[in-house]
Order: C-alpha cells, then sequence, then structure tokens
C-alpha cells in the first residue's frame, strides 16, 4: 500500500467558473493524479457539498454567500490537516470570493484558479441539461442567464477550457500544484 504524503500546512485551489465550464473535469482528474504520486488529496464540488452537507442550500445572492462560507469553513478543516485540496465552485461574486479566501488564509494557502469559457459555449456543452432549462425560464438564478458571473478581477492561474483541450488545462494545474508543493 502506498503511504499516503501529508503536507505541514495545506494548499487550497478554488476552481471558480461557469457551470458546464469545466472545473469538475478537471478538478476531479488531477486529484487522481496527485494521489497516484501519493499525495492526499481531495476534490469538493458544488453538487457534491449541496447534496451531502448542505442540503437546504439555494441559489439567491445571499444563500450562495452563505452555502460558501460553510464550505470555505469545511475546507479550512481539511487543509490545516494537510490535505490538498481543490474545490469546484461557481463561486459567481468577487466580494463572496475574497471572504472566502480571508476564511481559508488563516489556516491554508490559498489560490484562485479561474476555469474560463463563455457563455456560448457553456450553453452548447450543457453537460447536465441545465442551461436548457434555465433559458426556459424553469430554473432561476441561473449564473449567466439571469444571476451575474463576474469574472476575478485577479487570479492566481487561468486555465482557458476553449481555446485548451481538458488534458493541457490538467497539466497545467498538476504543475502549478506540484510547484507550490515544491515550494513548501
Ligand atoms: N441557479 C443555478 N446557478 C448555478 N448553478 C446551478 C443553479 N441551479 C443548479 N445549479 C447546479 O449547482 C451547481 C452550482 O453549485 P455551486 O455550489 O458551485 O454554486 S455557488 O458557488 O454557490 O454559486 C452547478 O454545478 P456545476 O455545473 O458543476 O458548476 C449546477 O449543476
Ligand atoms: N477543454 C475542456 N476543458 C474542460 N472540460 C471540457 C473541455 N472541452 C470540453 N469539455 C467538457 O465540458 C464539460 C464540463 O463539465 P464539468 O466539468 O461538469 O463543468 P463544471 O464543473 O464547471 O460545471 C464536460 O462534459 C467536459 O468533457
Amino acid at each position: 500500500m502506498i503511504k499516503m504524503k501529508c503536507l505541514d500546512k495545506g494548499l487550497v485551489f478554488w476552481l471558480t467558473g461557469l457551470s458546464g465550464s469545466g472545473k469538475t473535469t478537471i478538478g476531479n482528474l488531477v486529484k487522481e493524479r496527485l494521489r497516484k504520486e501519493g499525495y492526499k488529496a481531495e476534490i469538493i464540488d458544488g453538487d457534491w457539498f449541496r447534496q451531502n452537507i448542505d442540503q437546504n442550500a439555494g441559489y439567491t445572492k445571499e444563500e450562495r454567500r452563505k452555502h460558501l462560507i460553510r464550505v470555505a469553513n469545511f475546507v479550512k478543516i481539511l487543509a490545516r490537516n494537510g490535505v490538498i485540496t481543490i474545490c469546484s465552485f461557481v463561486s459567481p461574486y468577487e466580494d463572496v470570493r475574497n471572504e472566502v479566501k480571508n476564511i481559508i488564509k488563516s489556516e491554508a494557502d490559498f489560490y484562485l484558479i479561474y476555469v474560463k469559457c463563455d457563455l456560448e459555449e457553456c450553453i452548447k456543452r450543457d453537460p447536465k441539461g441545465l442551461y436548457k432549462k434555465a433559458l426556459k425560464g424553469e430554473i432561476k438564478n441561473f449564473t449567466g442567464i439571469d444571476d451575474p458571473y463576474e469574472e476575478p478581477k485577479e487570479y492566481d492561474l487561468l486555465l482557458d477550457t476553449v481555446n485548451n483541450s481538458i488534458e493541457e488545462n490538467v497539466n497545467k494545474l498538476y504543475e502549478f500544484i506540484n510547484k507550490k508543493i515544491n515550494e513548501k
């Protein structure tokens, strides 16, 4: 059995982007690669957290804010125990992302990763059929349709999922994380 490598202090890589931009696809593949290298790594994503921990969370700005603050406190505990934590959340508001960062950075290094994909392409991908429903008005407050996505003004890494393949983005994020591990 491989002995898992645990860091003294954790690292949090927070992926933000529209639904369908590729956060979960890229995050999962990078997590698997880190585990193969023997690291303790987790991915926490919006669907999982909402289904298992925060079942009543909604999608108004205040509901998303409270939900993401719960996520930040949860993630902080993982990170301070040395787990490399990849977070995959739409997290559409700049001020809330800053709140999240402030909560996490007291105990772990925090990096904001912007997973960039334009709305037209996300609508084309529509992996869960949610844009179709939102465009018909069957889902309210859908990010990009009738709720805003505020592009990050500053970020630590950009993953362009329109012009770069899944593999290229996985390599880019993996290299970035590896560099941060080696700097510790
Ligand atoms: N109204 C609305 N807006 C955006 N997304 C919606 C909405 N309703 C349901 N979904 C699905 O929920 C996932 C987003 O959850 P998050 O916790 O990441 O959102 S947030 O950070 O609180 O904004 C998101 O998952 P991803 O597609 O993986 O991003 C959607 O599948
Ligand atoms: N270059 C790319 N990077 C990431 N995902 C891509 C790319 N090209 C196509 N896709 C597809 O887009 C979809 C993204 O879905 P997902 O990872 O669930 O996004 P999110 O978690 O941001 O909602 C997947 O079906 C994935 O295969």
